[in-house]
Formats: C-alpha cells, structure tokens, sequence
C-alpha cells in the first residue's frame, strides 16, 4: 500500500483525496530530525511553507516519487536534489494568488490606518483618535515590484482604489503592464516615486536583501513598504532601523528571512509597522484550492500520471504529454534501443524529429529519448524528472534536428549515439494511433515491432546464414517470434532482426558472432 505523509496542517478535502490511493500520516510538527528518521517510510510527502525539505529529507526518503508543496514557493525544498534523485515536485501555481494579493491590500489599508494600533488601544480600554490619523491611498503611487500573477491583482485593485502605478519586472512586456494600468520603469525610479512599495517576487539570488539600508535610501521618508512575497527579500535589521529613525514611513510584513521570526527589531516597533506570521495563504478559500490541487497531483503521479504543475519537469504541460504519449513510448524504446546497441560509454545522442514530428514540442521527446538511453545503465533510477540532469552528467552532448520534408510517415523519429564503441542510428514510426515500428537499424530498411527479447546480427547476405543461426538458437532451446531482414544490396551487407520469446543465455552471443558471414551481433532486452 501506497504511504503518503502529510507534514504540515493541511485542509481535510486535500487529505480526502490522498486517501483514494494511499494511506495518509498526518504529521505537523516534527523536528528536521524526526522527518529525516521516519522519510523513508513514504511515497510520497505534502508540505505547505512549515517543513524544510532538505538534501537530507531527500537522501533519505528512499522511496519517495513526489513531493507536494501546498502553495507556490518551493524555497523550502531543495529542488536540485530532489530533481537529481528523480523526485517529482509540483506545487500550487494559482490556488493562493487572490489570497496573497488580497493579504497585500489589506497590509496596505491596515498601515495606512493604524488599524492594529488602534485596535489594541481599544482593547486596552482606551479611546484615543488623535493618535491614530492615517493617510488615503487614493491618488497615491504603488510601486508594483513583480508583476506576475499576484502583483498583477494588487495593480487591478489598487487601480480601482484610484492608485497610480509604478511596475518593475525585467520579464514582462510594456503591453502586458500598460493592460494592468502600470508604467514600467526602473527599479530606481519605483523607490524615488512611489508612495507604497508592494513586492511580489520570488527569492532568487537577484532579489535577495533587494530591498536594503541603500534601497530604502532611495526611498521617499513617508514611504511605505509591503512584503508578502518571501523572507530574505527584505534586509530587515536595515527596515527596523529605517523605520525607528523615521527614514521610513510604515512597513506590511508577512515574511522573514527565518520562520517562525524569533527575537526581531521589528517586534520592538511601534504603530508604524503591521506584522503577520505568514498569513498570505491563509484563508479558507486558498487552503481549499491548494488542498486540491497538490493532492490530486500526488495521487495522479503515485497512479503512474503526469503532473500537472511540476516545477522540476519544464515543458511536460499534461496536455503536451496526453498528445504525444505514444511518441513519446516510441522515443523511449528508440532510446533504450540504440543505447544498447552503442554499449559502452554514450558520449552524443542527435535526435531527429521527421514529418508532423518535427513541429511537435520536441523538449518531452528528447526527454523520454533519455530516459530510453539511460534506463539499461541506471534501470528505474532514471526517469522524466532527472533524465536529462543524468544526461548532462554523462557528458552526453544532445542535439536535436527537425525535417518536415520527410512524408514515409505521418511522424517518425530518428536516434543516432555515438559511444567509445561506435556509432549506431535506428529510426522507428508509429502505425496507425499507436503501433510502434522499428523502420531502420543502422541505416538498413526494416520494418519490425519492438519486443522484449531481440536479437540483432550485421551479417554478409549468403544463403544458408539464416538457417544456422536458427539452428543454433534452436540447440540453446530459444524459440524465434519473428525474423526479418534487412538488405540495401543483394549479397551485401545486411542486417536480421528476431524477435525472441525467451531471452538469450549469455554465452550463445559469442557463438553467433563465430557463425561464418556474421559481422557482429547483439542483444537487447527492452
Ligand atoms: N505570503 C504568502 O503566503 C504567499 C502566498 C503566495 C505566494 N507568495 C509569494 O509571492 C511571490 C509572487 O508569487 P506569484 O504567484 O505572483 O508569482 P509569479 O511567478 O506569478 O510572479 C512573480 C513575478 O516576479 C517577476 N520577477 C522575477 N524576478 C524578478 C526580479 N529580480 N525583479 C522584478 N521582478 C521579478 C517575474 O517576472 C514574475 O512576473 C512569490 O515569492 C510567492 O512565493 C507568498
Ligand atoms: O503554506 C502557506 O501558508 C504559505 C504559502 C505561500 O508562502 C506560498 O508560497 O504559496
């Protein structure tokens, strides 16, 4: 029975779902060291932003397929890692984008307000309205800081509010910002002109401490900071003293560079300052939505599916992968084909993608080419996930080459490695939907179905030659499916291909290579 442990507190209908597949531990809490010591028991692990999965997570959960990150950030996973042990990771693109986005907006009404300062006052017995005098957002500037989805309903509302907006985000278009109301500019002239700074970026090395003591210089004294986006993007020793020099207006901040935020600065400022313990998810909505989304991921990947947001398979959309799926089987028998045909060490793979193929997507084909390649040497340690980090590893140069003109099928591919043994080519097609054909091996015409056992022999083509090869693997007690030969010249250089029913014991390959006219000889188990 599938195991799938659940380490952080997630929505019941998430759990509902995993529970069609697997059976599910629900373990919030554990010590970094306690998930290292039970990891190993699970196909599976869901996390939201609490759990640290790290390399060691990762070494250990021997047989861990998939990790769920319940939400969008993956910083708390080691991705490298987990794509180098073939572990899928998917996560929840948009499931929590209103949340976060409206997490933002309220940070930014709630400091203009003082509605937590007054709040407490008011708790505290008092009624005091002079010290709370906020300001209006109306006709003030936002500076938009990653425009992608969430920073781009922050622009949408905060537009609507009467806001003016200032956008920076090297990788949208000037279009797409002019659509949200935003003038793109520098990140410079965002600090110099903006009344509120919102960031919805994710941490990378660019964009960590992006906001420091030098940034905030640059920044007007009443201006006021949002981060809902990620701890570390912030220097937050540099906010703190900003904001109680006054250097700063206010700051939203919902999280920090270590979670859960201990002893802080921050805690020790005044009305200025609204704090929220990593709230931006958090409603019941968006816990629902990524509830639903990471489990039916999981459980789609322990059945064998593809995910549908992987973050560490770029290019494998589902419905990319659903369309070529039997191209892409096809891509992968060629692999695991021609791969054993070379032997030794690959050192080139040219993939070549003919006819329909060649305006396909090619990413997933060369992928499952790789896999095909790699799965005699690495067996069901390669798969989709690492196959090409495996690939690059190798030293195995990929190249790939499209030709719409060739019409003998619909589609085909065409593999050709190169190894410290030698050079090998096969092409395969499709017939019909679904049946898959060897077309050539090494250049030489054949039209034969994979199959388990095969046996292939580059041989002169004489009479009698079949005969004896039959024979002899007749006395070692193989029975022959099928024989087909493949001949560019009569009497000259050919190849057969048998399709064996059982496999070949190991000391008749040299044997075959003795028989008079055979140039060489292999075996593949597919
Ligand atoms: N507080 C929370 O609970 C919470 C909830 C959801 C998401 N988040 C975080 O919010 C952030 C934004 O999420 P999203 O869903 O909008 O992501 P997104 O990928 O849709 O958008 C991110 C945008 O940032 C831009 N960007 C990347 N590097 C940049 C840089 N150096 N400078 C400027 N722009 C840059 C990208 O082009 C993209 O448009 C992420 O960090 C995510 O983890 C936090
Ligand atoms: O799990 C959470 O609540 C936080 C999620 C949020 O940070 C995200 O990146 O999606």
């Amino acid at each position: 029975m599938l195991k799938v442990l659940v380490s952080d507190p997630i929505d019941q209908v998430g759990i509902n779902i995993l529970s069609q597949v697997a059976t599910v531990d629900v373990k919030t809490n554990l010590s970094p060291e306690q998930l290292v010591e039970v990891i190993g028991e699970y196909d599976a692990l869901m996390i939201r932003s609490g759990t640290q999965v790290t390399a060691e997570v990762i070494e250990s959960g021997q047989k861990l397929k998939i990790i769920g990150r319940a939400g969008v950030g993956v910083d708390n996973v080691d991705v490298t890692m987990a794509t180098r042990k073939g572990i899928v990771v998917v996560n929840s693109p948009e499931g929590n984008t209103i949340a976060a986005a409206e997490h933002a907006l309220a940070m930014m009404m709630s400091m203009s307000r003082y509605i937590p300062a007054a709040d407490a006052s008011m708790k505290e017995g008092k009624w005091n309205r002079k010290a709370f005098t906020g300001v209006e957002v109306y006709k003030k500037t936002l500076g938009v800081v990653g425009l992608g989805k969430i920073g781009a309903h922050v622009a949408t509302v905060a537009h609507a509010m009467g806001m003016r907006l200032l956008a920076f985000d090297p990788f949208v278009s000037a279009e797409r910002a002019d659509q949200l109301n935003c003038q793109l500019v520098e990140m410079d002239v965002l600090l110099r002109d903006s009344d509120y700074v919102t960031l919805h970026i994710p941490k990378t090395p660019e964009t960590a401490n992006l906001i420091n003591a030098e940034s905030i210089a640059k920044m007007k004294p009443t201006a006021r900071i949002i981060n809902c986006a990620r701890g570390g993007i912030i220097d937050e020793a540099a906010l703190a003293t900003a904001l109680a020099e006054g250097r700063l207006g206010g700051a939203g901040i919902d999280v920090y560079g270590s979670e859960p935020l201990g002893e802080s600065p921050l805690r020790d400022l005044g009305r200025e300052i609204v704090l929220t313990p990593h709230l931006g998810a958090s409603t019941e909505e968006a816990q629902v939505n990524v509830a639903i989304d990471v489990a039916e991921q999981i459980r789609d990947v322990l059945l064998g599916n593809s995910a549908r947001s992987a973050v560490n398979i770029p290019g494998l959309r589902p419905d990319v992968v659903e369309k070529l799926k039997p191209y892409l089987q096809l891509a992968e028998t060629l692999g695991n084909l021609v791969g054993q045909l070379a032997g030794g060490r690959i050192e080139a793979l040219n993939i070549t993608l003919r006819g329909d193929l060649a305006s396909a997507q090619s990413q997933p084909i060369v992928v499952a080419a790789l896999k095909g390649l790699l799965s005699h040497a690495l067996q069901e340690r390669v798969n989709y996930v690492n196959a090409s980090i495996e690939a690059k590893e190798r030293g195995i140069h990929v190249t790939e080459t499209k030709d719409e003109s060739s019409r003998d099928y619909s589609g085909s591919l065409r593999l050709v490695a190169t190894g410290n043994l030698g050079e090998h080519s096969v092409d395969g097609a499709l017939l019909g939907d679904e049946e898959m054909r060897v077309t050539s091996l090494d250049d030489f015409p054949i039209n034969v179905p994979p199959s388990r056992h095969m046996l292939f022999t580059l041989h002169k083509d004489m009479p009698g030659l079949i005969g004896r090869i039959g024979s002899l693997l007749g006395s070692f007690n193989v029975n022959i499916a099928s024989m087909q030969v493949g001949r560019k010249i009569v009497r000259g250089d050919a190849v057969m291909v048998l399709s064996l029913d059982d496999p070949l014991p190991d000391n008749i390959l040299n044997e075959i290579k003795q028989v008079a006219g055979i140039t060489d000889a292999y075996t593949v188990t597919l």
